[in-house]
């Protein structure tokens, strides 16, 4: 479980997370929603410790992480995956070195047991047939695929996916949610997801919270978002159901 506690941050003198609190579990796919610029990202890069917030706490099952000392903060971080937007993979590596890489760099397994849990994360996302390939040979939902098993090869706890669809046509979309819902149920992985897509929010949002301004103004499940009463979530909702509509 992951517990935020009253996080601020301000950058220059633009506050970007006024005081937001919340609860993530294991088994859960929790997403944060919310317009451009509202603070996801940050709120995201506080969790993983790539922005140091003003004020706060973040623990993650009782352990504090900003101010746990350093063996803590390591133990924690080594239980993180983390989907980067545009995937982030090293273009001069194939699919299975890229996959394998945070077990180069984080253990000392031996290098057979590496590439058969590399293979095996590729083989749960469905791409064992394109792991000698390289990045540049692969579609944008192969590349996120890969990120994905890449994301779980250290069996984390806790797996952070920011944007996961961007750049991805509504099907494969689809596809991709239903995986890291699939696998986060399959793993008991506590789940953060950012996402601005209205098809995501419904199909995996057991848990959403809506960032607007910096603050937490609703906070709710695919059950629950389309009765909201809070304006600036409905305004939300309503411009991205719009554009479905459309479609
Ligand atoms: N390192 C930084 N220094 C200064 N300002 C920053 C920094 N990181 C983010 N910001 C600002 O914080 C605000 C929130 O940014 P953030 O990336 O969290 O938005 P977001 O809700 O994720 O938006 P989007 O959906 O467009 O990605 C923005 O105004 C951004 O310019």
């Amino acid at each position: 479980m992951i517990e935020i506690k009253n996080i601020a941050k301000t950058f220059g003198d633009r506050q970007v997370l006024a005081g937001i609190s919340g609860t993530f579990r294991p088994g859960e796919t929790s997403l944060i929603i919310g317009g451009s610029g509202t603070g996801k990202s940050v709120l995201l890069k506080c969790m993983i410790g790539l922005v140091k917030p003003d004020q706060g706490e973040v623990l993650y099952n009782g352990r504090n992480f900003l101010t746990g000392d350093e063996e803590v903060q390591k133990e924690i971080r080594r239980e993180m995956g983390v989907l980067f937007q545009g995937s982030a993979l090293f273009d001069s590596k194939t699919v299975l070195e890229n996959v394998q890489f945070p077990l180069d760099m984080l253990t000392e397994t031996p290098s057979a047991e590496k590439e058969e849990r590399a293979m095996f994360c590729l083989q749960r996302v469905g791409l064992e047939a394109a792991a000698e390939r390289m990045p540049s040979e692969l579609s944008g939902g192969m590349k996120k695929r890969v990120g994905i098993a890449r994301a779980i090869v250290m069996n984390p706890k806790y797996l952070f996916c920011d944007e996961p669809n961007s750049g991805l046509d509504p099907l494969t979309s689809i596809k991709i949610d239903q995986l890291i819902k699939e696998i986060t149920d399959e793993f008991n992985i506590t789940t953060v997801v950012i996402t601005h897509d209205m098809n995501s929010m419904l199909e995996i949002g057991e848990k959403i919270m809506f960032l607007y301004k910096g603050l937490k103004m609703w906070e709710g499940d695919n059950s629950t978002i389309t009765r909201s009463t809070v304006p600036e979530l409905n305004e939300f909702i309503y411009a991205n159901k719009l554009l479905r509509d459309i479609k």
